[in-house]
């Protein structure tokens, strides 16, 4: 079985994401991590993320990058909002994507466009929400539980602005699939939104 979950930034998609992957014992890909690995060579190669031939060289990037801690960061997370605008970083980057998805025995991946582009034959398509005052205030914790002194109207300003870079590219937008179940969890708490995409996934599952 294959379950795409997609959404904004901080809307809780990866957290989802993981229990599920726990719940049905499939591999987990949080596909943001490879545009992360992206920006942050970039950035560390003195190269300016928003430049197209700057962002493609950087797609080869080490694995040991994947886990370094250094992709968690906003600044991180800024970066590959802008090398993921570049459809050649995105042709770089699908087929490990689709590969991972169609792995015998199925697999759990959240991102952007998963539903869309990556995986449009998912069996269960999710489009996790919240309110961008929700989600700020979810990563400005997240942030303060890691040390970092941020301010909440900083980490609000850069939600609303990578949500308007990541839904008006004309490369693979964020967008909500047609065939994919909204789940707003604005007013859950974690594990009321981890039993309700269960509960989502179990109705297509059924219906399919
Ligand atoms: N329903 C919820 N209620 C409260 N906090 C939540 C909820 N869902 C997620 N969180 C917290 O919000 C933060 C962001 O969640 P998460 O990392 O899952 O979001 P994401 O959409 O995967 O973010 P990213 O943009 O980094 O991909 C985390 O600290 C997580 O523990
Ligand atoms: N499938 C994806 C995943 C991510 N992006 C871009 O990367 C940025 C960082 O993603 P996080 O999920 O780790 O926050 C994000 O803002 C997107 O621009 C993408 O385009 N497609």
């Amino acid at each position: 079985m294959i379950i795409a979950v997609d959404g904004p930034a901080a809307s809780g998609k990866g957290t989802i994401a993981r229990a599920l992957a726990r719940h049905y014992g499939l591999p987990h890909l949080d596909t943001g991590l490879l545009y992360r690995a992206v920006g942050i060579s970039v950035m560390r190669a003195g190269g300016d993320p928003a430049n197209p031939a700057h962002a493609t060289a950087e797609c080869g990037f080490s694995e040991a990058l994947l886990v370094d801690p250094a992709l968690k960061s906003e600044a991180a997370g800024r970066a590959a909002s802008l090398v993921s605008s570049h459809p050649e970083v995105r042709a770089a980057l699908i087929r490990r994507q689709q590969d991972f998805a169609d792995q015998p025995g199925g697999a759990v991946l959240d991102g952007r466009d998963i539903g869309t582009v990556i995986a449009p034959h998912a069996h269960a398509k999710l489009f996790v929400t919240a309110s961008a005052e929700v989600r700020a205030e979810r990563r400005h914790r997240e942030l303060a539980g890691m040390g970092l002194d941020t301010r909440l109207t900083a980490v609000l300003q850069d939600i609303r602005a990578r949500d308007e870079r990541d839904s008006s590219r004309s490369a693979a937008p964020l967008r909500q699939a047609d065939d994919a179940d909204l789940l707003d969890t604005s007013q859950m708490d974690i594990e009321t939104a981890v039993q309700r995409a269960i509960a989502l996934v179990e109705a297509r599952i059924r219906t399919a």
